[in-house]
């Protein structure tokens, strides 16, 4: 017997047990970044440049994401705006029902770890719920996990909060890059499959592109990245080369 949950999963991850996810989730906390006036576009570049899935918010998935055979949707159901302190703790602005009939493959939810005690157990307590809720529906739960920690070096409460997602039920988890040293020892001690986030889109495209291949090989199971696409030059390019990386094509 397939569950719902291992037949949505193989919409998300190819043959090779990888992924390239591309995130158009910002422009909920920042009005429309750089990039991201035209959302239609980035996702349709997306869908063009061979990404496995697009992960964003019900509305724009509702009016701009292409139904397309091979790109999965992901609905991301956590939200907060910079228009107030402390965007970095989200809110739930959808539920995972209302996802579901907007065609999701895949739920998506963000933590943030490290404000407080409670906001930690807040962060804790909403995860466990919608774990269960994603359980529920046969629908794969993909965490962003997030850190505020004083540390100069943040790799161990990073390698902490994704591990915190994966005990909770996550199916899998997004991460920051946690430096190079931590990226082999991230990948073992998550027991579900984890993808990088791209980060500001700041440095080269080459350099970029090196960091992700040497994390590939380190063990991650794919990325998860919005800036760097969207803020490119030329997305579809952007997002084949990704691919590529992802793929070990080329
Ligand atoms: O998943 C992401 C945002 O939700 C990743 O975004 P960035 O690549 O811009 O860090």
């Amino acid at each position: 017997m397939v569950t719902g949950k291992e037949r949505r999963l193989r919409r998300l991850f190819e043959e090779d047990g990888k992924t390239l996810l591309i995130a158009v989730d910002h422009s909920l906390t920042l009005g429309a970044a750089s990039g991201l006036s035209d959302l239609g576009a980035v996702m349709g570049a997306a869908v063009a440049g061979g990404a496995d899935g697009v992960v964003t918010h019900r509305g724009s998935a509702a009016r701009s994401m292409p139904a397309q055979r091979g790109t999965a949707l992901v609905v991301h159901l956590s939200g907060n705006t910079a228009l107030s302190p402390g965007s970095e703790l989200k809110t739930r602005v959808c539920d995972p029902e209302a996802a579901l009939a907007l065609g999701a493959d895949a739920l998506s939810a963000h933590i943030t770890l490290g404000g407080g005690s409670a906001e930690d157990r807040q962060a804790l307590a909403d995860l466990g719920s919608l774990a269960a809720t994603c359980d529920r529906l046969g629908v794969p739960l993909l965490v962003m996990t997030y850190v505020r920690t004083d540390a100069r070096d943040t790799g161990p409460a990073v390698l902490h909060a994704a591990r915190v997602a994966a005990e909770l039920g996550a199916d899998i988890v997004k991460a920051a890059h946690p430096g190079d040293r931590y990226v082999a020892e991230l990948a073992a001690t998550v027991p579900v499959p984890v993808v990088l986030a791209g980060g500001q889109n700041e440095g080269t495209w080459e350099a970029f592109c090196e960091s992700a291949k040497a994390a590939m090989g380190a063990g991650v199971a794919g990325l998860c990245v919005g800036r760097r696409m969207f803020g490119a030059p030329d997305p579809v390019r952007a997002t084949a080369e990704l691919r590529a990386v992802v793929h070990g094509e080329g």
